[in-house]
């Protein structure tokens, strides 16, 4: 039985624990949210998982087989780096966190300091497996294009520079580095930043993001070629009704990864 804990009870956090309910290898033990939140969320941790208590930080002496992220950047300060640093190994996914500078390496000496491990889950991004692998033959170039609805750039800078309501065409919003897409649209980063550290890096990682009134999904391109050949690789992620800057999969990758420590097979 795998005993983790949970930090962020938001669109993710919410599809995950339902998904958990029918796997009797997990159990969430703990569900960490922002402090003062505790009261207000504790009837949603209780509908999901009944035996989690709801804190707001990993008590003294709580050590679970693993802690997972899915809340947003803040959190990674407030609970990664400490827990690993603890030898608590972790999950991450918000990794275009690690887009800002020195979080990165941050987070490798904290798991080195706890002589544990880190995972980056691939999230909203398929392919991650094929672009790792093809790094180490070497790469040539990688360009992502992200493509979605103009209602899921709301809040970013785009919507200073473009009447996003009243877009009839598809728009590009940005081109340039993963480095410069991750500072400029943080919230809407993960992919670039995951494809940048599976491959290419930030800086030769290059990036075009899309506001598109004519798509209904979150649509991930990526084109890589390298000393292996290439791939291109497009998906069209259906956006969670309670968030739609997150895709449905980022939920189903985060419990594949947990079943692949849970289960007697990994896949
Ligand atoms: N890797 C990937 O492909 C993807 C990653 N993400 C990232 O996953 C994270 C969560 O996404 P959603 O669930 O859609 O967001 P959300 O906004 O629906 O939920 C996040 C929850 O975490 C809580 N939270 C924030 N800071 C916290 C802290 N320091 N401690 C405890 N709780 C905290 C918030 O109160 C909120 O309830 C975001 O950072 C997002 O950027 C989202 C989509 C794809
Ligand atoms: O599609 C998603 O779920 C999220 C996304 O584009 C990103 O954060 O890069």
């Amino acid at each position: 039985m795998l005993h983790v804990s949970m930090i962020g009870c938001g669109a993710i956090g919410v599809g995950v624990m339902e998904l958990l309910k029918s796997d009797p290898d997990i159990v969430v033990d703990m569900v960490i949210v922002p402090e003062g939140k505790e009261d207000s969320l504790r009837a949603v941790v209780q509908r999901l998982a009944p035996t989690a208590q709801v804190a707001s930080h990993l008590n003294g002496g709580a050590r679970p087989d693993l802690l997972i992220e899915c809340a947003g950047h803040q959190a990674i300060e407030q609970h990664i780096i400490p827990a690993l640093e603890h030898g608590i190994p972790c999950m991450v996914v918000s990794v275009g966190a690690l887009s800002e500078l020195g979080m990165a390496e941050r987070l490798e000496q904290a798991a080195r300091k706890g002589n544990t491990q880190v995972q980056l889950l691939s999230g909203a991004i398929g392919a991650i497996d094929a672009l790792a692998a093809a790094k180490i033959g070497g790469l040539e170039s990688v360009v992502y294009t992200g493509r979605k609805p103009p209602q899921a750039w709301k809040g970013t800078p785009a919507e200073a520079q473009f009447d996003l309501d009243r877009l009839e065409q598809p728009t590009v919003i940005f081109e340039g580095t993963a480095r410069d897409a991750a500072r400029l649209y943080p919230k809407n980063a993960n992919v670039a930043a995951t494809l940048s550290l599976a491959g290419l890096g930030l800086d030769r990682t290059h990036v075009r993001l899309l506001a598109d009134p004519t798509v209904t999904e979150n649509v991930h391109h990526v084109e890589a070629k390298g000393a292996f050949g290439g791939f291109e690789l497009t998906m069209r992620g259906k956006p969670l009704a309670a968030n739609p800057k997150t895709s449905a999969l980022t939920v189903f990758s985060v419990v594949r990864a947990l079943g692949n420590r849970a289960h007697a097979v990994s896949i």
